[in-house]
């Protein structure tokens, strides 16, 4: 008899390769770019560009990017998460089975829900680790543990975390982080910039609330900081319009203006990852450099830092109220 009663909490995050070769990203962005959450063109006239010059081409390339920053136990990404989740499972204890997996490639979500399941959990926490809310990243793997569940007979209660753009805690959480770095520099830079990972402007107009969340988050943290912090857009993929500015137009820019010390931090991801490691520590800085600036840094992302684990028990504890003893 299965034994009922447990709670559970699945920190979800949205995925990455097996490994920093070209096949393995290639399986990924198969998944990744093949979900229309993330690409809102119809399939049949996105299927033949993704199948051909896409996966053609960039599995090789973002292969090269991967490898630059492949730590000895995985991708950062995977690592972070899973490291996220012990710090939650200490802070939390026996009381709730915390578990982790990714939105697209491994662990999957539907993978980890049955093993919760089967390990007892008859209420379970969904929880997308994604300050602010958008359909291709929140939405869409709220869908991937809807869709497991909609294949099971008996089902467990299900809450899901709501976007944290502005509470408190996870203003806090990046104030202390950020200010910690920025103490231990050897400069003092003359500008923050808090880039976020871009999104199609059309997203906007139909309804996503993500670019306004972006800047509200880091409103809200140059207000806790006491001074400025510029909001970019970076990752642009395609060639719709997106979200601006450009973080790397905005970086090449900044030594024309005399902004030549700059620090850099990622606030809308909650793991460092390809896209804070490479795009922003390596490529970043050296657009940065080559365009006339002296000092460049990327500020890490929360990961499963104390301050993380903070916030992370703040804001579940409040979504298993009721569910929890204590
Ligand atoms: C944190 C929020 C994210 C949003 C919003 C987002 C939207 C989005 N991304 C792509 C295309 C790609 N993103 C890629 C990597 C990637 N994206 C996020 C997060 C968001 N994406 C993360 C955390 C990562 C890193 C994964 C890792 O393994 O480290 C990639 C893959 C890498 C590459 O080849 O460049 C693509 C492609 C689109 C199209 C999109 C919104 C429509
Ligand atoms: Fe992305
Ligand atoms: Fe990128």
């Amino acid at each position: 008899m299965r034994d009922l009663g447990k709670v559970g909490l699945l920190v979800i995050n949205l995925g990455t390769p097996d490994g920093p070769d070209p096949a393995s990203v290639r399986r990924y962005l198969a998944e990744f770019l093949s979900d229309p959450r993330v690409v809102e063109i119809p399939q049949l006239l996105w299927q033949p560009i993704l199948r051909g010059p896409i996966l053609l081409t960039r599995p090789k390339k973002s292969a090269h990017a991967y490898r630059q920053v492949w730590m000895k136990d995985g991708s950062p990404l995977a690592v972070y998460t899973r490291d996220t989740a012990r710090g939650l499972q200490d802070r939390l204890g026996p009381e709730v089975m915390v578990d982790w997996a990714m939105r697209y490639g491994n662990p999957s979500i539907g993978s980890r829900l049955a093993a919760m399941i089967a390990a007892g959990c008859d209420r379970i926490l969904l929880a997308p680790l994604y300050p602010q809310y958008c359909a291709a990243t929140t939405a869409t793997a709220l869908d991937a543990a809807y869709a497991a569940l909609g294949k099971m007979r008996a089902q467990p209660a299900i809450r899901t975390l709501p976007p944290y753009h502005a509470d408190p805690a996870y203003i806090e959480a990046l104030r202390a982080s950020t200010q910690a770095q920025l103490d231990a520099l050897d400069f003092a830079p003359d500008l923050l910039i808090a880039s976020f990972h871009g999104m199609p402007e059309r997203t906007r107009q139909l309804g996503d609330p993500y670019r306004d969340q972006c800047v509200e988050s880091a409103r809200l943290l140059g207000e806790a900081l006491g001074r400025e912090v510029r909001v970019t857009f970076q990752s642009r993929f395609g060639p719709a319009k997106w979200l601006g500015p450009a973080t790397d137009a905005v970086l090449r820019q900044l030594p024309s203006e005399n902004v030549r010390n700059v620090a850099v931090l990622t606030p809308g991801f909650s793991a460092d990852c390809l896209e804070t490691l490479e795009e922003i520590a390596i490529r970043g800085k050296e657009d940065f450099i080559a365009s006339g600036g002296n000092n460049f840094v990327h500020l890490s992302c929360l990961n499963a830092s104390q301050d993380a684990m903070n916030l992370y028990e703040s804001l579940t504890r409040r979504e298993l109220a009721g569910w929890l003893e204590r």
